[in-house]
C-alpha cells in the first residue's frame, strides 16, 4: 500500500515498552498509517496490543499525537486507542445494546458496508455466527471513533466475501486517518492494508526491510 502523507508528529510514538515477559518495543505510527504484524503463535503479538491500549501490566511511555498516555485516564486512553481482540467480549443481551446512543448513525452507516442486517442488532449475541460477531465487533470499534485501532486477527472467521468487504472498509478508514495496527497471518491481507510490515519473535519486533 502506498505510504500516506507525513504529519508533523506521529500519531503514536512508542517508546522503550516492555513487561516483564515482553519488549521492549520502540517505534512511531503516523496518521493514516497501517503497520502490520505478522509472527508465529505464541510470539507476543497480542501482548504488545494489550500492553499499547494498557490492559497488560507495562512501563515505558506512549505519546498520542504527542500528549503522554501518563497524564491520560484509562478510559480516555482507550476510547482513542482501541482493541479489538481476536475474541471480542459482548456483555449485554444483544449486539445492538453495546452501541451509545450517540454511536448509531455511525454504526448504520457502516453495517451496510460489512454486509450486515440490521436486524441482527436484535438478536441474542449468542445467536449470531461468528463470522457476524466478528464484523459486528469492527463496526463496534470504529463507532468509537478511534485515533488508533488495534485490531488482532479481524477476519480469521470470515468467508472470503466477508474478507473483501473487511479489507475494503478498512482501506478506507484508514485513507480517511485512522491508524491501525494489524496483526494478521495473512501475508496477503498484510500486503493490501500495510504501509509498513512488522514480524513478532519471541516477543520482539522486528522491521521488515521493505
Ligand atoms: N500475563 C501473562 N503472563 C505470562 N505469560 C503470558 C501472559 N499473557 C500471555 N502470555 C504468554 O505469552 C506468549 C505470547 O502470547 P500472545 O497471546 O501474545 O501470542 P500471539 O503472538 O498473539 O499468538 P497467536 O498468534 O496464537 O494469537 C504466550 O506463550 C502466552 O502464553
Amino acid at each position: 500500500m502506498q505510504t500516506p502523507a507525513q504529519s508533523p508528529a506521529p500519531r503514536l510514538q512508542v517508546r522503550n515498552l516492555q513487561s516483564p515477559i515482553a519488549g521492549p518495543y520502540t517505534f512511531d505510527l503516523a496518521a493514516g498509517e497501517c503497520i502490520s504484524i505478522a509472527g508465529p503463535s505464541g510470539a507476543g503479538k497480542s501482548l504488545l496490543l494489550r500492553m499499547l491500549c494498557d490492559l497488560d501490566p507495562n512501563t515505558g511511555e506512549i505519546l498520542l499525537d504527542g500528549a503522554p498516555r501518563s497524564g491520560i485516564g484509562a478510559p480516555v486512553w482507550r476510547s482513542q486507542v482501541v482493541y479489538q481482540p481476536a475474541e471480542p467480549a459482548w456483555w449485554l443481551p444483544t449486539a445492538g445494546a453495546h452501541f451509545k446512543p450517540g454511536q448509531i448513525p455511525r454504526m448504520q452507516e457502516l453495517l451496510p458496508q460489512l454486509n450486515l442486517s440490521p436486524a441482527l442488532l436484535e438478536h441474542e449475541v449468542s445467536r449470531l455466527s461468528t463470522g457476524e460477531r466478528q464484523r459486528m465487533a469492527l463496526i463496534r470499534s470504529l463507532a468509537c471513533n478511534p485515533k488508533v485501532l488495534l485490531l488482532d486477527e479481524p477476519t480469521a472467521a470470515l468467508d472470503p466475501e466477508a474478507v473483501a468487504a473487511t479489507e475494503t472498509l478498512l482501506r478506507k478508514e484508514v485513507a480517511s486517518g485512522l491508524s491501525v495496527i494489524l496483526v494478521t497471518h495473512s501475508a496477503q491481507q498484510a500486503q493490501t492494508l500495510g504501509h509498513r510490515h512488522m514480524t513478532m519473535r519471541e516477543r520482539q519486533l522486528h522491521e521488515d526491510t521493505p
